[in-house]
């Protein structure tokens, strides 16, 4: 009788995997959508950001199909090299330290800028952006110090507080949406405008915002190889969820901001606080912008802690740094004093720095997957779990990881149009 008692069975329910994939996917990176999109305005960006979902959902299988030829708690690192050889995996391990650490940047930049405007808003006193940046690193610095547990607990408190805060304000700008600023009508576009020029600056962006792909082995090791219908669900969920809530922000702030108006906020650039500050001045209660600066504070703060705990791990296993007080404060350093240096520095490159996260996260997200699935298929003739996808598709989808490369070419040549 037992034997048939889903209870004794030993994979967890879909609900653990499902927050690990919407917890992870969901971050900074939605706060430079819509200054990224701003080009290609609201049907653009729809469009672009099913695509790119689609996309990011395939590959996201692709890696699922792969990891369960190894044991679960096989990592990255391991399937690349035994799959692809030695300089795949070189590449793969310098981009994917890159991403981590651009991110840990990016996220350290956005939450001092809205720590400065909310002291700075609440006590009236001007706090120089580099004090925060002492502030945040040091507060997230001690809690990954004391312990990887402490962080999974604040995060998933912030998490909690980062949705709660989404919906309260959210749910009250939906009725200030305009439709004329949200399908920038003639009355209030920029005359002779185009849109089709700003599309291939979006892609990095999107890229990264619908990254999850650092965490299948996580969400392998959690499920087993017994679990895939949940595995391929959690990820399944936390896309289409990610995707909607996507649409759904970029409605809410182009449906508020027009797009002539996005010009200064790009100007000053782009980060979390101008923004934050844009859309609340539509606010007349205070209460809703009390709500609204709680939800920035909350978005990134979740962001930063969930991010970094992977550069934390990696740093620790990539050094041999042992997991006790002396080795946990070397990985702290190491984690956190490069990206807090340059952030002292540069406080405000929060948009730039997602740009840079998403071409290096193309690499192992979106190029790798499909050679990786490629070299299993020949070396494996049975697998667990196939990926719905055929030689054609894994073709394209290199293709498309190739086409996000375009971006920097021509960027670097001076003949990428942006949206100014
Ligand atoms: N998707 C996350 C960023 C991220 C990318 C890749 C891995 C982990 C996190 C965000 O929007 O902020």
């Amino acid at each position: 009788m037992g034997i048939h008692n889903p209870a004794q069975n030993g994979t967890p329910g879909l609900t653990s995997g499902a927050v690990l994939v919407i917890a992870t996917v969901i971050g900074g990176g939605m706060f430079s959508l819509p200054i990224a999109m701003a080009g290609v305005w609201f049907t653009g960006a729809t469009v672009i950001l099913i695509a790119i979902a689609l996309m990011m959902l395939l590959t996201g299988l692709m890696l699922v199909e792969v990891n369960l030829h190894f044991e679960p708690g096989a990592s990255f690192n391991t399937f690349t090299q035994e799959l692809l050889g030695k300089k795949w995996n070189i590449v793969v391990g310098i981009a994917f330290g890159f991403v981590l650490y651009i991110l840990t940047y990016a996220y350290i930049s956005g939450s001092s800028a809205v720590l400065s405007q909310t002291l700075m808003k609440y006590s009236g006193i001007h706090f120089p952006a580099k004090f925060s940046v002492i502030v945040v690193t040091l507060f997230v610095g001690i809690i990954a110090w004391y312990s990887s547990l402490l962080v999974g607990r604040i995060t998933t408190v912030l998490i909690l507080g980062k949705f709660i805060a989404f919906f309260a304000t959210f749910s009250g700008l939906v009725s200030h949406i305009e439709i004329a600023k949200l399908l920038d009508s003639a009355s209030v576009a920029i005359p002779g405008t185009s849109y089709l020029p700003y599309v291939l600056m979006t892609l990095p962006f999107c890229i990264i915002s619908f990254g999850f792909h650092g965490n299948v082995p996580s969400l392998v090791k959690l499920y087993g190889k017994d679990g895939v219908p949940n595995i391929t669900r959690s990820i399944v969920i936390g896309t289409v969820f990610a995707v909607l809530l996507y649409i759904f922000w970029l409605a809410v702030t182009m449906g508020n901001i027009s797009r002539a108006s996005f010009s200064p906020i790009i100007a000053q650039g782009g980060n979390i606080d101008v923004f934050v500050e844009a859309i609340g001045g539509i606010f007349t209660s205070r209460y809703m912008d009390l709500i609204l600066t709680f939800f920035g504070n909350f978005a990134v703060a979740s962001s930063l802690l969930a991010a970094t705990l992977g550069l934390f791990d990696y740093i620790a296993d990539l050094f041999h740094f042992p997991n006790d007080p002396l080795g946990r404060f070397k990985t702290t350093l190491v984690t956190y004093l490069p990206p807090a240096f340059v952030c002292f520095f540069f406080p405000n490159g929060f948009v730039y720095a997602i740009g840079y996260a998403g071409l290096a996260f193309t690499i192992w997200s979106v190029i790798l997957p499909p050679f990786l699935v490629k070299s299993a298929r020949r070396r494996y003739s049975s697998a667990i779990y196939t990926a719905p996808c055929n030689n054609t598709m894994l073709n394209l989808v290199i293709v498309c990881g190739v086409i996000v490369y375009l971006t920097v070419v021509l960027d670097v040549l001076g003949w990428l149009p942006a949206f100014k």
